[in-house]
């Protein structure tokens, strides 16, 4: 190599490679007897002849006349050195030894990179070189253009190889596979994720396609120079559903190739998974409580949250098990990674493994091709949570415990063993411990989930929270449904905290909703409550007697009503007043003396 390109303050400069340029000197030498130097452009001796080989990489004194030649990019010849004009500034003339210099500027794209000089060291040399100037001029000339066009070619070879070390380093520091072929069909780039991806092995490259990966359907794209995008591939070698994006090469119009990139589904569904709002999205702000066992329990969850631990969130249906474990996984260092729920009890007991665990191509009848990734997977780096854990068939228990003691399973199909970083949180309705008994629930998972309880009230062990929560709900559906929110009557209200609300807070949030969507007036009444609501109501006959402080009745009175009914329904018999005394819970002789109170004998 001649010379090569470095970059000098951003700025791109040729610089000359000595070993090349000290033949050519030699060879310059060798014809004309008379020594030969060539400088760079910084004035540096890069080749010379003779006693000037010794002087290589000297830098030739400032105001010297090749400097005078690269500046003016001129042929120059100089006799009588250190004395002639041209020399006037140099800062060596005085120590000038030669006779004469003949010197010629080497030009590539308009600029001088380097100078050959011939010198005549002796007078009959100087004779020779003043006798024969023209042919002397007319030859470095000549070596110059030589050398400034093998410059010029090594230039561009060097380029075009600098490109393709530029082009192959960003090609394979993308994680995705990239193929690229020509119009022949056959393989011009091929990057390190393909070939892991793919298990392509050897060099390919010259090699048709067809021949290497079949499945890559690259002939529609090169012969219709149009793209095909999002295409999914099953790749048998392998195993596994790739996601293919194809484009055309094109060059003045003409397809002169094609490019394809490559991914795994599996690794795309990882990625939509975590990129697609699968953050927990709740925060502890989210649990809205007066109620003191509420803030405690909050406050128990905080703590948890920054742990590894597992917890088992215990609670009726709609008590918002569920948003406790967000809010935990918001809160925790992992806040970043997926959280991904799992309804156990929804999904039939055959897909669970599955589901949790993922499977490998052919792994049962019916299994998708390539196999599909479990949710355990998913959650890498995040936490999973296990609702409805108690509905777990017991031979997965079994693989859960496994997970959750050193964290490794294996897909279904696969013997592969699977390594994952990820907290499990679980939660139920239902009372673990008696299927512990019946050998429904395997003891040792119950204490590894165990491991921090959260117990969560019934919405009517805390009905503080009843109009707190509905005021909240009322607001937030109103706002959602752009409608007004309407005032409930105290009939309504009464009745609201009074209801037994079985379905917790998930119910009293979709009354909330149906009274936002029925609203017309402005105002609600009992009347307005959703059917099944209304029954309860119904059913409770007397339940309208004992709203309203005007129904309210005085102890006295309340005495001589129970009397009445009592005497109604047991007789004033001996026996009946027995029965009256224990069902009212008092004495035979109370019994006696409040009927007499009464006059009721
Ligand atoms: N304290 C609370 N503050 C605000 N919203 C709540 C509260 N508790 C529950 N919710 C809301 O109630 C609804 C039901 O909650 P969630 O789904 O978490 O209950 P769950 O106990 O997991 O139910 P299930 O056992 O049926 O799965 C959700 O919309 C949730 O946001």
């Amino acid at each position: 190599m001649i010379f090569v390109a470095v970059k000098r303050w951003g700025v791109p400069v040729t610089k000359i490679d000595n070993k090349g340029v000290q033949q050519i000197a030699e060879t310059i030498s060798d014809v004309l007897l008379l020594d030969v130097t060539i400088v760079d452009s910084d004035l540096i001796r890069v080749a010379g002849t003779g006693s000037y080989k010794n002087r290589i990489g000297e830098r030739l004194p400032p105001g010297s006349g090749y400097e005078f030649s690269i500046k003016s990019r001129q042929a120059t010849t100089i006799n009588k050195p250190g004395k002639n004009q041209i020399c006037y500034s140099c800062t060596k003339k005085s120590e000038c030894q030669e006779k004469a210099h003949m010197l010629s500027p080497i030009n590539l794209n308009g600029q001088v990179i380097a100078i050959i000089g011939i010198t005549a060291f002796t007078e009959s040399q100087k004779q020779d070189l003043t006798y024969a100037e023209e042919k002397y001029r007319s030859f470095i000339k000549k070596m110059s253009e030589l050398l400034a066009d093998s410059f010029s070619n090594e230039q561009i070879i060097l380029e075009k190889t600098k490109a393709y070390a530029q082009v192959s380093a960003i090609v394979n520091s993308v994680y995705e596979g990239i193929l690229a072929v020509d119009d022949y069909n056959e393989v011009i780039a091929c990057n390190d994720a393909v070939r892991d991806l793919l298990d392509i092995r050897g060099d390919i490259i010259g090699q048709n396609v067809e021949n290497v990966v079949p499945e890559l359907p690259f002939e529609g794209v090169i012969t219709t120079g149009t793209s095909k995008l999002g295409h999914e591939q099953y790749f048998s070698k392998v195993g596994i559903h790739c996601l293919v994006n194809m484009k055309p090469i094109k060059m003045n119009n003409k397809v002169v190739g094609a490019v394809a990139t490559v991914r795994d589904t599996k690794e795309i569904e990882k990625l939509a998974f975590r990129v697609s709002g699968n953050t927990a999205g709740f925060s502890f702000n989210a649990i809205i409580s007066k109620n003191n066992n509420i803030k405690e329990l909050k406050e128990k969850a905080k703590k948890v949250s920054q742990t590894d631990s597992t917890v088992l969130i215990r609670g009726e249906s709609g008590t918002g098990k569920e948003l406790y474990a967000r809010a935990i996984h918001s809160a925790s260092p992992r806040w970043k990674g997926p959280f991904v729920p799992v309804h156990c009890g929804a999904i039939p007991e055959t897909l669970l493994e599955s589901e949790l665990f993922g499977y490998e191509s052919g792994a049962f009848t019916g299994a998708k091709k390539g196999g599909k990734i479990g949710k355990f997977e998913l959650a890498e780096g995040g936490t999973i949570f296990l609702d409805e854990i108690g509905d777990m068939p017991i031979h997965l228990q079994t693989k859960l415990l496994r997970v959750m003691q050193d964290g490794t399973f294996e897909r279904i199909g696969s013997p592969e063993t699977i390594k994952i970083d990820v907290r499990v949180l679980a939660a139920t309705h239902q009372p673990l411990e008696e299927f512990i008994e019946k050998n429904k629930f395997r003891r040792d998972l119950f204490y590894r989930l165990n491991v921090v309880p959260l117990f969560i009230p019934a919405l009517r062990e805390r009905r503080e929270d009843i109009s707190l929560l509905l005021n909240h709900f009322l607001n937030k559906y109103a706002n959602k449904l752009k409608r007004e929110q309407p005032a409930l009557s105290r009939e309504l209200m009464s009745f609201l905290e009074q209801y037994s609300w079985p379905g917790n807070v998930r119910e009293l949030e979709n009354v909330a909703e149906y009274f936002i969507n029925i609203n017309e007036k402005g105002y609600l009444d009992l009347g307005d409550l959703p059917k099944n609501m209304k029954d309860k109501l119904l059913e409770t006959q007397d339940y309208q007697k004992n709203v309203g402080d005007d129904e309210i009745l005085p102890l006295e009175e309340l005495e001589k009503r129970s009397f009445e009914k009592a005497v109604k329904i047991y007789g004033i018999s001996e026996q009946g007043k027995q029965l009256m005394a224990g069902k009212l819970g008092v004495s035979r002789a109370t019994v006696y003396r409040k009927l007499k109170k009464y006059g009721l004998i």
